[in-house]
């Protein structure tokens, strides 16, 4: 929470992203709301992750949570990258410990022309959720999210988590026409679930490519980069921060950026002073302490995060984050205490 903003548009969350003055280093963590709480698996006891994640009530509570328990600076909705799809109707189940199953994966080009299409008109739920979020929140902004095309297309064509995506990218090589039909649906897909939470009051977006960094920088500027940048594109006129994100995208850095982002998301691999040469100017940054790091003990946790915070410097802007989602095995209160160290190392 920023004591000194008076609205989610004037937080330092959002400042940090546009490069502007802040009060104080603003910080979240991907994944704070979910099994590292017990106020979360109390909560979520008999009820299936996608249920869940169209319950508007579930959503509010959820989302609010962490927020409440670290004082973050910002609050993500709580959905899945898959949630568009599965209101679309294509059949999906997140198994516990695993992550999206797909009954039917796609594999053929008949199977990417019969995928549905998500229509804004099936969002409702959604937009309830967010309006109450957003009337919670006050000051706090809401970051809104969707799933990049491309990470989307390893769950669909996989049929599920997998190191390698060999069959995805087989796909993308052997059948490139299908491949950019596919992610150009995706792309519209994430647009319009984008929309749907920007316009009920969203005051930022993470696009999450997570698994982009499988790809060189060739494949990825040809074949992936356009179709993200569409998602970005289809948020138009509206006037809020954009964040891309992906995991293991050293060398790709410099493209995420330019997809059409304000911010670009480090994971732990590239430290933050040698992300912003990558990035250039004209960007901020967001992450990057190592989310295994907050296992270790209270010294290290607190070398690191002072590490983090001194190579950002170098940064047109910074927000604070892990470089990829909070393990379940994580204290709460190591994370509350990260939020506290940040604020107090970069008080102004
Ligand atoms: C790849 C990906 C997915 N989902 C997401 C990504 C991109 C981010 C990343 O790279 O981690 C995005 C996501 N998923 C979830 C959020 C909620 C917001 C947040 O707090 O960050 C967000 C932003 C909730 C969730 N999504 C999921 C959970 C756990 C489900 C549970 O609590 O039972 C949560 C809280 C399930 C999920 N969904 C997915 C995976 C790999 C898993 C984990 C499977 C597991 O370990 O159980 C797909």
């Amino acid at each position: 929470m920023s004591p000194a903003a008076a609205s989610p548009a004037d937080s330092d969350l959002v400042r940090a992203a546009r490069g502007l003055p802040v009060t104080r280093t603003p910080v979240w963590f991907m994944r704070q709301a979910g099994r590292s709480l017990p106020e979360y698996r109390a909560l979520r006891a008999g009820t299936a992750m996608l249920a869940a994640c169209q319950d508007p009530d579930l959503v509010t509570e959820i989302t609010l949570q962490p927020v409440r328990r670290h004082q973050v600076d910002a609050a993500i909705l709580f959905s899945d990258i898959v949630l568009p799809l599965v209101v679309a109707g294509v059949d999906i189940e997140i198994k516990p410990g695993i992550g999206p199953v797909v009954a039917n994966p796609v594999r053929t080009v008949a199977d990417v022309d019969a995928l549905p299409d998500l229509d804004a008109g099936q969002l409702a739920f959604l937009e309830t959720a967010v309006r109450a979020l957003v009337a919670e929140l006050g000051p706090t902004p809401l970051i809104g999210f969707a799933g990049a095309p491309f990470t989307l297309a390893t769950y669909l064509i996989e049929g599920g988590p997998s190191k390698e995506h060999a069959r995805t990218k087989a796909f993308m090589y052997a059948e490139p026409e299908a491949w950019g039909r596919l992610l150009e649906r995706l792309s519209l897909s994430a647009a319009t679930f984008l929309r749907a939470q920007v316009d009920a009051g969203a005051s930022a977006v993470q696009l999450f490519d997570s698994w982009a960094g499988v790809l060189s920088a060739a494949d990825y500027a040809e074949r992936v980069l356009p179709h993200s940048r569409a998602v970005f594109d289809g948020l138009g006129e509206r006037d809020v921060p954009r964040i891309h994100f992906g995991v293991g995208t050293g060398e790709l850095l410099p493209l995420i950026g330019d997809a059409g982002a304000d911010v670009v998301g480090v994971d732990w691999r590239v430290p933050l002073d040698e992300a912003a040469r990558r990035v250039g100017p004209g960007r901020s940054l967001q992450g990057n302490l190592d989310p295994a790091v907050l296992l270790a003990d209270r010294d290290t946790v607190e070398r690191e995060v002072r590490r983090v915070v001194q190579q950002a410097q170098a940064a047109r802007g910074h927000i604070f984050n892990l470089g990829h989602g909070v393990l379940p095995d994580t204290d709460p209160d190591v994370l509350t205490r990260v939020a506290a160290l940040v604020h107090e190392l970069t008080a102004r």
